[in-house]
């Protein structure tokens, strides 16, 4: 098992899963005990880095953007190991000045996200970065708001991928993700 292999499966296992959340049917993966363990956050942060560094080296990323509300989270500190600016898209109401902004379903509502249109000037390369992957519908409207600004998606960046739910069929840009359930 390569070192990267035996992370991923100890990242994995610090999932919690919770049944019936948010509504009822729902098993919720919970990414947020990996960053209540140090160790295992470091070695999150260090997989992604080295991923990017790695498959990036003539296209520069310019930002990394974390979606609300784990992306958030941990889109920062990899955009530190970077070196990159990072910027977050978040639901409405929360950003202050001219913001871009997209709606879209999420389980049984609608969901607006917003991004500030002066964080990310035009013809920028980004990096968007999220815990999961359900059915793409976050992914796709963060998306919709880098290309509303006139920037390129170099990739989305998830720590799991839910494949049942075939999210990766809503996103045309390439998509790495550091575990398949
Ligand atoms: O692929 P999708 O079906 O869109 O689902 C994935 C999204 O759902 C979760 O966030 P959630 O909506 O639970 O919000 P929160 O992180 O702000 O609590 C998760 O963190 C992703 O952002
Ligand atoms: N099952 C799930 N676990 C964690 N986040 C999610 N977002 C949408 N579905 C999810």
């Amino acid at each position: 098992m390569s070192a990267s292999e035996f992370y991923a499966k100890e990242i994995k296992s610090a999932f919690k899963q919770f049944t019936d959340f948010p509504i009822e049917g729902e098993q919720f993966e919970d990414f947020l005990p990996i960053i209540g363990n140090p160790k295992l956050f470091q070695k999150l942060i260090n997989a992604f880095a080295t991923h990017l560094q790695e498959k990036f080296v003539t296209r520069k990323i310019d930002f990394i953007a974390g979606v609300e509300a784990r992306g958030l989270l941990f889109g920062p500190s990899v955009a530190l190991a970077l070196g990159v600016g990072f910027v977050p898209i978040r639901r409405a109401g929360k950003l202050p000045g001219e913001c871009a902004t997209v709606t879209f379903t999420k389980l049984d509502h609608e969901e607006t996200f917003e991004m500030q249109v002066e964080a990310i000037p035009f013809d920028s390369n980004v990096v968007i970065m999220d815990d999961v992957l359900a059915t793409g519908g976050s992914a796709m409207a963060a998306g919709n708001l880098i290309k509303q600004v006139g920037a390129h998606i170099l990739e989305y960046d998830f720590v799991l991928t839910l494949d049942s739910l075939h999210g990766e069929e809503k996103l045309a840009t390439p998509i790495f993700s550091l575990l398949h359930s």
